[in-house]
Order: structure tokens, then sequence, then C-alpha cells
């Protein structure tokens, strides 16, 4: 296939001669020539492969065919804030070039408010040019609705022409993940209702890296009598770019944070750009914590390399906007040394980082199509990436088989894995002494269902011997040996396990969470949540709850207690050393909000006295109340028999007397 631009207008042929794009991209080649003569397209094409400028180009050529601009010409439809930012600005440098249109780029995002003067100036004169790029929400409840309410629709979409619905599988159908549903299933009556108002007359652009069914795509497009083109330009091997490695590991929970900080080591030492996508945001915040400390911040340093120390950076999706986009921006801009950025899915999509070497993925995302977008955040563009996933040892087998199977992504196992643990002040490598084997993971799950049986199966033994039942004693005998050798095991694996909180990271995450409050409540609600997403996964098959290494996980955050709710996985065989503190008396950093939890203590033990008295004393008054009245009553009682009895008995002991004397005679 051979690649060139085909006839653009001067001014976008100026703007790719300017960002130095002398080819097209493939998906450029392909899909700009169909749009340009007003066919609608789907298009599928691997990540990084340049599909903005592949619906861009071909608005500005319509643009510019179109005899009088009027009203809302193109609406771009994205599913994140991020993401529709990005593409704005890749329209306001395009159009740039073109000072003949006079379109107005409008960019209409939820809880953004920098455009809405001039989102309320073109809303009042919806006539005026205007291309619009915007997330669901926004565009639905708040510009389509008061168009529609104010009766200026038609006038709006008098001059309509194009429509692009970018990740449109994410916009249009949801990804199966049980908490995500509600939101993603509203996302997609948004976008339909949205497309219901357009004119049918017009050109859709449909693009993803990963495409949504084709009856999504038939409800888009339509299916009959309409020009339209289905574009696939995903490699025959695999959905992922070429140039991109794909890696794993696999960790036990136990050693998960520990791994991190020696891939991020790796970083350092290479100079990488990194991504670590993790799927909580709790967790992030863990993480944030953790890693930024400077007892933990040592064992991932660039010592000895040559090279600076990495810089981090965090976001997840309940950062303010400002805060997400300038982060989003410092991480974009090269400059010396690593940089390691630890994300939500927020940025799993779309986002153009540049030249990010590595994607990490510390857990295994909970949606299907994510796995490839997040990959997809390096080897752009045909650079250079890799991927590295973890995996547990127990879902690893089951997991890596799905990828190859169903998603066609094989991953090889890291090389030079065992250099790349995290290392001392000396930069002594720190690798666990003792790692736990795949062999360790199962014989845990034999024992935690073999024990328990064995036991109880001595003691209906015993309990029979207790009774008198006569009992064959060499079958008694074969039972406790039993109970015996599986005990024997169960006690050397558990040992085994908890010599991995011997890890000098896992010491010093411990005694953060000793001293400091604030680190302790974070990373409790990152546990439990940890521990209830785990379910909220599409391959639940696999990622199964009640196999779940509760203590591993416990052990791996650095954990000094379990948090008391546990009930719903009183299945599960938890190991995990509880420290012996009380975890009450964990104070906080901060002196202010020490001194007023210590005021809290002091007050609530103080009302604990105070009512610990006053039930004291009402238990005492009761008492007192019962003895008087129940001497009262002695007394009382006394009293009824020396008055009336007494005196009732001697008559009748009288006329008894004198009844006897009278018989006699
Ligand atoms: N013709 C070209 N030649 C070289 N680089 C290009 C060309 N077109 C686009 N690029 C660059 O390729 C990178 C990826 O492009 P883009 O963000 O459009 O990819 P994408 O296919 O939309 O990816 P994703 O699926 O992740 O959203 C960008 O940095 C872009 O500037």
């Amino acid at each position: 296939m051979k690649l060139e631009w085909p006839e653009l207008h001067e001014g976008t042929q100026r703007f790719l001669a300017d960002q130095e794009f002398a080819i097209p991209t493939p998906v450029q080649n392909v899909v700009i020539p169909y749009v340009v003569n007003s066919t609608s397209v789907s298009v599928e094409s691997e990540t990084g492969s340049g599909k903005t400028l592949s619906f861009l180009i071909p608005l500005i050529e319509l643009l510019h065919k179109q005899k009088t601009l009027t009203g809302l010409l193109s609406l771009i439809v994205l599913p994140t804030r991020d993401l529709a930012i990005q593409v704005h600005s890749v329209l306001v440098s395009l159009l740039a070039y073109h000072p003949d249109l006079s379109a107005t780029p409008l960019l209409v995002l939820g809880a953004d408010h920098s455009q809405d003067k001039a989102i309320d100036r073109w809303a009042k004169d919806p006539s005026a040019p205007a291309v619009i790029v915007g997330t669901p929400g926004r565009l639905h409840s708040d510009l389509m609705s008061r168009l529609k309410m104010e009766h200026t629709l038609p006038i709006a979409l008098k001059g309509f022409q194009y429509l692009i619905l970018d990740e449109c599988d994410r916009l249009l159908t949801y990804g199966g993940v049980q908490s995500h549903k509600a939101m993603a299933m509203d996302m997609s009556q948004q976008v339909r209702e949205i497309v219901g108002l357009l004119p049918k007359q017009r050109v859709t652009g449909m693009f993803s890296a990963t495409a949504p069914p084709p009856d999504v795509v038939d409800l888009v497009l339509g299916s009959e009598g309409r020009t339209r083109a289905t574009i696939r330009l995903t490699r025959e091997d695999g959905p992922l770019p070429s140039a991109l490695e794909n890696k794993y590991i696999v960790v036990d929970h136990r050693y998960k944070v520990v791994r991190l900080l020696g891939l991020i080591r790796r970083a350092a030492v290479r100079g990488d750009k990194a991504i670590v996508f993790v799927n909580q945001r709790k967790m992030i915040r863990y993480l944030e914590q953790c890693l930024t400390h400077p007892s933990i911040a040592q064992f991932y340093s660039a010592k000895g390399s040559g090279r600076p120390d990495p810089t981090l950076q965090f976001i997840h999706g309940k950062f303010k906007q400002g805060e997400r986009h300038a982060v989003i921006e410092s991480f974009s801009q090269s400059g010396s040394g690593a940089k390691v950025l630890v994300a939500s899915d927020v940025v799993a999509r779309g986002i153009d980082f540049t030249d990010v070497t590595t994607v990490i993925q510390f857990d295994p995302p909970t949606q299907k199509e994510t796995f490839i977008h997040r990959v997809g955040r390096s080897g752009r563009a045909g650079r250079a990436g890799e991927n590295i996933t973890l995996v547990d040892p127990a879902t690893a087998d089951a997991y890596l088989a799905y990828l190859t199977q169903t998603e066609h992504v094989t991953l090889q196992p890291l090389e030079q894995a065992d250099e790349w643990w995290p290392v001392d002040t000396k930069g002594t490598i720190l690798t666990p002494e003792v790692p736990l084997t795949e062999d360790d993971y199962d014989l845990k799950h034999r024992l935690a269902k073999t024990v328990g049986k064995a036991i109880k199966e001595a003691k209906t033994v015993k309990r029979q011997k207790d009774k008198g039942v006569r009992v064959k004693e060499k079958e008694a005998a074969a039972v406790q040996a039993k109970v015996d050798v599986l005990v024997a095991k169960e006690t050397a694996l558990k040992e085994k396990h908890s010599q991995a909180r011997n890890h000098p990271v896992m010491e010093a995450i411990r005694s953060i969470a000793r001293s400091d409050r604030d680190f302790y409540d974070i990373q409790s609600e990152a546990f439990k949540m940890y521990l209830s997403g785990y379910t909220h996964h599409f391959l639940g098959y696999i990622f199964e709850k009640n196999k779940l290494d509760i203590g591993g996980v416990a052990t791996g955050m650095g954990m000094i207690a379990l948090p008391h709710r546990l009930d719903e996985y009183k299945t599960t065989y938890v190991w995990f050393v509880k420290e012996s503190m009380n975890v009450g008396e964990i104070p906080y950093l901060d002196p202010g909000k020490e001194k007023a939890r210590l005021e809290k203590v002091t007050e609530a033990k103080q009302r604990r006295a105070e009512q610990e008295a006053a039930k004291k004393k009402a238990e005492a008054e009761r008492l007192k109340a019962v003895k008087t009245k129940r001497e009262d009553r002695k007394v009382q009682r006394g009293q009824t028999m020396s008055k009336e009895d007494l005196d009732d008995l001697m008559d009748d002991y009288k006329s008894l007397k004198r009844a006897k004397k009278e018989k006699k005679r």
C-alpha cells in the first residue's frame, strides 16, 4: 500500500509540513478519502496509529467544500474530558492554518466552566458556525436540552455535516463491569439520544482501537441505503502495534508492592517514562502515600546508575479537572530522568502522552477492552514500547491463556526479572528471601480443603472413644498421623508465608502504619476497596473472590492489622500475622489533628466513665429500692402477725381448749 497524502487544502498541507508528518499513517491513508467523499465510516485501528488526524483532516476538507457555514457544522463526542481537551487542542491548531474558515471550535465539558461564556453566546445565536468537541453528559443534559427547550435546534442543525464518535465502543456500550455499568449505560443512552437529534443526512465517523459490535455500528451508521464503509486496520496476528513488546511477571500478592518498587527502580536506571495502571483510586492514594514516603523512596533510587532518581506523579478520576490537566501536561513533557505516572483508567484511552516507553499493569484491567488501550499508551506512532503485566500465581495460567486465546495477545516472561527488586542504601538488591512458588500456592489451597476435614475426622474418632464405642486402634492412629502430617506442612508453609514480612520494604511500610494514623486509614481503605473491587471483574471465573489470598494482600501492603469487617470473606483461608499493638493508639502526625483526636479520646473516655458511674449509681439505687421494699414487706408481714393473726390464733387456741374440756364432761 503506497502511503501518500491525498490532495488536501493548502492550509492542511502547511500544518502537516510543520508537524513533519511526511506521509499519512495507514489509517489516515484509507479513511481521509472516504470521509472527504461523504462516506460514513466505522474504523478499527490500533492505538497510536493516528486516528485523530484521520477524522480531523477530512472535517476541514468538508468545511472547505461547504458553500456557507452555518450553525453546528460538526460534533465530536469523546468519553473523557481529558481526551476532549486533547482533541480540541489539535483541532484549534489545525484551524489556525485555515483562517478563511469562520468556524469556532467550542469545548463542552462537564465540571469545566472555562468556556461557559462562549457556549452561552453560541447557544443564544446557534446559527453562528461552530464545531463542538465535548463529552456526552454536558452535551446531552446541558447544550442539546437547552437548544430543544428554546426551539432553536433546527436553526443550530441547518448546516450540520459530520458526526465523529471517538472511542465509540466506550461511548456506546458498557464494558461489562457491574460497578461501572450504571454510569456507562447512562453514557450510552446520552450518546444515543444525541445521535437521535442529529439530521439523518450526515457523514458519521466511528473510531476506536476496539470496535463496538456490528449491531451498535448499524444503529449509528444505518444499515441500509447509506454510503458507509467498515475499515479494520489491525494486524492479522494481534490487535497491538508491532513495536510493542508484551511481558509479564508472576508475583505473589505478598511481594506486589515490593516488586513495583523494583520496577520503578528499573525505569529509573533505564531513564524510562512509565505509566503504572492501578484498578482503584484508593489504591492509588495508598501508593502515593507509600511511594513518596522518604523511607520508601530510597528503595527505588537510581543511585549508582549515573541517572537521577525518578519523578513520580499520580492521577485518578477524583482529581479536579485543573489538577488532572496539569498532571497530563507535565507528564507529557520530556525532561531528564525517569518519569513514572501511577494512574487509574482515566488515562487508559486515547491520551497521547509523548514517548511513554513502558506500561506496567499493577492489576489486570477489569474491563475487556482496557488491556489494549492501557498498553497502547506506549509504542505509539511506530515507536518502541513495552508492557509489563503483573500476574499472581493463582490466576497466572488462566489469565495468560485467556489473553492468548481470546485477545490474541501473547505475553512473554520479563527477562532478567531477578535483577528488578528494590535496593538498600548501599545498592544491594533486596531479593525476597523466600519467594513463594506456584506449588506453594497450590499446596495452600489443598491444605485449606484438607486440614480442617482431617481435624474433624480425628475429633469424631476421639469422641467415639470417649463414649466407649469400640474404635480400631490402627484406624485411629492413621487418622491422627494424617492430621500430624498436614498440620506440619501447614505450619511450615505458614512460616514461609510470614517470613515475607521480614522484607525491609514491608517492615518500612509497617513502621509508617504504626506511627501515622492518616497512612493507616488510607491503607485500610485501600485494602477494603481492593477486596470488594476484586470481584468486579469481567473475568470473574478467573479472579474468584473466595480464592483471593487476603492475608497475602494485607501482608504485601504492609498492614499491621486486618480491618474488622471481613465476614464476607470467611470462606477464604486468611494467613496473616497481626501485630500486637492497639491500632486505636496510632497517632496523627499533624499536631492539630492529633490534638483533636486525643481530645476526642479523652472526651470519649470521660463520657464512658460518666456513663459507667451513672449506670453504677442507678444500679445501686435500684438494689437499695429493692432491699427497702423487701424489708418493708417483712416488717409489714411481722406487724400483721402480731396484731391480728396472733390474737386470732390465741382465740382459736382458747376455744379449742374449751371445746376439749366440754367433751370430757
Ligand atoms: N502522519 C503521521 N506521521 C507521524 N506521526 C503522526 C501522524 N499522524 C499522527 N501522528 C502522531 O501519532 C501519535 C498518535 O496519534 P493519535 O493520538 O491520533 O492516535 P490514535 O490512533 O487516536 O490512538 P488511540 O487509539 O490511543 O487514541 C500522535 O502523537 C500524532 O501526533
